[in-house]
């Protein structure tokens, strides 16, 4: 593979809040050695030109005189000139907008939720195949050094997982909330589950799921939701799903899951609130109980950046008795960290320009696909609908 440097060049499909996150991000300064870097070279907006001549100067995007700015999405994804389109816009327009792209034959970085449902989602990854494309969810936390490290180096040692415990609640609805937000706004699909559960849910699946023992099965079993308290529209707040693991041809349950989520709970909502994404809260926000130690991980579960391992075994009993606690650190090296997704994408973009492809890839499809299919069930359970509009199965390919 080349180790020449990469310059990825990048469209932003919409200038949104997490978009002022991701671009400056992968914009930051990277050392001479890193073999890829990031520019803007795109974007589009629906809210034109002035707004996103002063959106760009205000969030520092270097080299904006250079970027090209479109008012149609569809002009954009038609003859623009780069590497990826990231795709920021609310989820309901996920699919619409990540089709078009991929009808275009364009790379695709598109924000979490990747769809509405699973059998959107399967539609797409078959349609990337076929265009012999890169596809893939901005399921952030998935790339972050402490995720892999659990996975890699933690939960391959730490015997089978049989119970997890995953919450993200983040009280992200305040008063001050104008009803046109998408967190209020059902068409923008609003709803704790999509939104936020999706994290938890991605958890609970890294721990029943890393390593996926072959034949094992994870469905959700119990679902129950509470919706926002005085608002229009029944949007979700307070969900609780329960995921068992079933294993083997006797199909044993082996492990539970339990998810937790909310966009009201716990925590003040006085804006701006996002900057309390960092407050370190008092329980650990995943909790991962295997046969030979357990595996908290605190708040916020969307970056973590320590993993604190408590062994079971006798020789890890301090001279009182107690569990010895080992707190690993695997901080994010710059920004927010929501860069590191943008580097795997890159990578394998530039493989498949210096090797050839054959067919389409999906990073992480395996995993998608799961916590969607997981979204699916609690939604169904829990008798959180959207209606056939954002629920629904476009045209097959
Ligand atoms: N990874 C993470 O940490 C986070 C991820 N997200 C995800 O990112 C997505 C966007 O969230 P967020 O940034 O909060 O959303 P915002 O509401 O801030 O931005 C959404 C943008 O989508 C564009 N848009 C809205 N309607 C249309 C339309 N009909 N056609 C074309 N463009 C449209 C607008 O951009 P413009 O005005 O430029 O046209 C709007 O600003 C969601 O799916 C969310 O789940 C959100 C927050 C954090
Ligand atoms: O992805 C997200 O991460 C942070 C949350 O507060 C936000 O609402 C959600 O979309």
């Amino acid at each position: 593979m080349s180790t020449e440097r990469f310059t990825c060049r990048w469209a932003a499909l919409s200038l949104s809040n997490i978009a002022a996150v991701f671009l400056p991000d992968i914009l930051l300064p990277r050392d001479e050695s890193e073999s890829i870097v990031h520019k803007l070279v795109a974007a589009s907006t629906t809210s034109g030109q002035e707004r996103a001549t002063n959106w760009l100067k205000e969030h520092k995007i270097e080299g904006a005189e250079g970027i090209k700015l479109f008012h149609l999405w569809e002009e954009m994804l038609e003859t623009g000139d780069f590497d990826v389109v990231y795709i920021s816009t609310p989820h309901p327009l996920h699919y619409k907008h990540v089709r078009k792209a991929l009808e275009h034959k364009r790379n695709v970085l598109v924000e979490k939720p990747a769809t509405m449902t699973r059998a959107q989602y399967e539609s797409l990854v078959k349609l990337a195949v076929h265009q012999d494309v890169v596809l893939m969810e901005a399921m952030w936390t998935h790339y972050l050094p402490a995720t892999k490290y659990l996975q890699e180096e933690l939960l391959p040692k730490i015997g089978p997982v049989k119970r997890v415990y995953a919450d993200f609640s983040f009280p992200i609805v305040s008063p001050e909330l104008s009803v046109s937000s998408r967190f209020l706004e059902k068409q923008a699909g609003a709803g704790a589950l999509l939104d936020q559960g999706v994290y938890a849910l991605t958890w609970a699946d890294i721990a029943l799921n890393s390593p996926r023992t072959p034949g094992s099965t994870t469905q959700v079993v119990y679902a129950n939701t509470m919706p926002v308290p005085d608002v229009a529209h029944d949007i979700d707040d307070i969900n609780t799903v329960v995921l068992s693991r079933i294993e083997g041809p006797s199909d044993r349950q082996t492990a539970i899951g339990i998810v937790t989520t909310s966009m009201t709970l716990p925590g003040s909502n006085k804006p701006p609130f996002y900057r309390r994404l960092q407050a370190p809260r008092p329980a650990p926000a995943v909790l991962i109980q295997a046969t030979d130690a357990q595996v908290s991980i605190p708040f916020p579960p969307i970056r973590p950046q320590e993993l604190h391992v408590q062994w079971y075994g006798r020789e890890f009993v301090d001279e009182e008795g107690m569990e010895r606690e080992e707190v690993i650190r695997k901080p994010v090296e710059r920004g927010w960290g929501i860069w590191y997704q943008a580097d795997v994408i890159a990578a394998k973009v530039r493989e498949r320009q210096t090797e050839g492809s054959g067919e389409g890839v999906v990073i992480g499809k395996e995993e998608s696909l799961r916590v969607l299919g997981y979204l699916d069930e609690a939604r169904r359970i829990g008798g959180i609908r959207y209606g056939e509009e954002l629920e629904g199965l476009p045209p097959s390919i």
